[in-house]
């Protein structure tokens, strides 16, 4: 079943053509992967699902309702982690369960029996300084899946990691994809990444972003995967 789709945006940032008619869906369950080149409108087009700003024209679609121009239906993790520096991990993950209305108590309680399966049993007292970058990410990641649980949109959550913190932190992800099932959109520079933990790819092109391929990765072997990889690089002229 299509849990979100996005129909035939297109935006202008400032007279700057930004996205080109894009149309894209995401499945229940399903992981999908956006690449493209630094610039071309990836983080707007997640703005615009997120209801943060309009497109000029296009809609989107959450399990079947016009949800365009809408805040609030899913969870939307930015590239930077946003964590508040004067809050302990634990109400920084409790926040958005506090903002839907719950009693900091409720939501405290709630964000403290996700701490251990998202590897940050231990460190509720803390403060954001004092975490390393793959635990503020994870806690970044817990507290968007608390906001809405069925539909994260992910962008560039790991590119600020060194490549051993993010290696395991793509296991990481795959494994808690497992055993919670949410509808996933992922936006990374990263081909590899891309080619780990994707079911679906789509590609962008440079600016006005537009799509210009589209791959289904999930279950192919290593030599199909290395054959998707050179006609992504292709695609994005590398
Ligand atoms: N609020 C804004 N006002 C005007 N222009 C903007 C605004 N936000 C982004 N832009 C421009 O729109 C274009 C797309 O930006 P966007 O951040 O969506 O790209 P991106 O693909 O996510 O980039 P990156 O991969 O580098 O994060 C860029 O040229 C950017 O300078």
């Amino acid at each position: 079943m299509t849990k979100l789709e996005a129909l035939n945006i297109c935006k202008t940032l400032d007279g700057l053509y930004t996205l080109d008619n894009i149309s894209l869906y995401l499945k229940e369950q399903e992981l999908v992967v956006i690449v493209g080149p630094s610039g071309c409108g990836k983080s707007t087009l997640f703005h615009i699902i997120s209801g943060l700003i309009n497109p000029d024209t296009g809609r989107i679609i959450i399990d079947g309702r016009d949800h365009t121009g809408q805040t609030g239906r899913v969870g939307y993790m930015q590239q930077k982690d946003l964590l508040l520096p004067f809050r302990t991990v634990l109400d920084n993950i409790a926040l958005p369960l506090v903002l839907k209305g719950e009693s900091w108590q409720e939501a405290r309680k709630k964000a403290k029996s996700y701490l251990s399966q998202f590897g940050l049993e231990g460190f509720a007292d803390y403060y954001p300084r004092q975490l390393s970058g793959g635990m503020k990410q994870r806690a970044a990641l817990l507290r968007t899946y608390l906001f809405a649980s069925d539909i994260l949109l992910l962008d560039e959550p790991f590119a600020a990691l060194d490549a051993i913190t993010r290696h395991k932190m793509q296991k990481w992800l795959l494994s808690l994809r497992n055993q919670y099932n949410p509808s996933i959109l992922f936006i990374t520079h990263d081909i590899e990444e891309a080619l780990l933990l994707a079911d679906r790819i789509y590609v962008f092109s440079p600016l006005p972003g537009r799509v210009v391929g589209e791959f289904a990765v999930k279950n192919l072997t290593d030599e199909e995967k290395s054959l998707c990889k050179k006609q992504i690089m292709q695609l994005l002229n590398m």
